[in-house]
């Protein structure tokens, strides 16, 4: 199990057994508003952190979008599989394009 999938079981298991000292417990009880607000605010500091604060910092605002992303996806019942199904789903439909032969005259 990679990182990604791991983090995604935790926030699950944060979700149907609430912690009083989990930041994601406290977040999921704040509802969906709540972790929309935050992944608007995680968005606009990954704009600020790539116009001049270093990789590092970049590094660490798309975790923590990446994570509250995670959040969400668990509130709604979605799973990470989902988000890749979808990108593998255009990623074949792209292929397809560029495999069909090309419609027109023949030189
Ligand atoms: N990966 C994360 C993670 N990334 C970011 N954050 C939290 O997201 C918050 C974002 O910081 P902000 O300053 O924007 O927000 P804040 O002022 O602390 O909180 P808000 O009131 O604005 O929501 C911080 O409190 C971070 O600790 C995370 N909190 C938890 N995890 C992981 O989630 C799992 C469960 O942890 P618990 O939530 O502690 O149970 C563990 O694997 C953790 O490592």
């Amino acid at each position: 199990m990679n990182m990604l999938e791991r983090l995604y079981q935790i926030i699950c298991e944060r979700r149907d057994a609430p912690r009083l000292d989990s930041y994601t417990s406290h977040l999921l009880a704040r509802g969906e508003d709540q972790i929309l607000k935050k992944i608007g605010e995680e968005a606009i500091e990954i704009i600020v952190a790539a116009k001049g604060q270093g990789d590092q910092r970049l590094v660490e605002e798309i975790a923590d979008l990446t994570y509250h992303l995670l959040v969400l996806l668990a509130l709604r019942g979605l799973r990470p599989a989902d988000i890749e199904a979808e990108l593998a789903r255009r990623h074949l439909q792209r292929q397809k394009e560029d495999e069909a032969p090309t419609s027109g005259v023949a030189d």
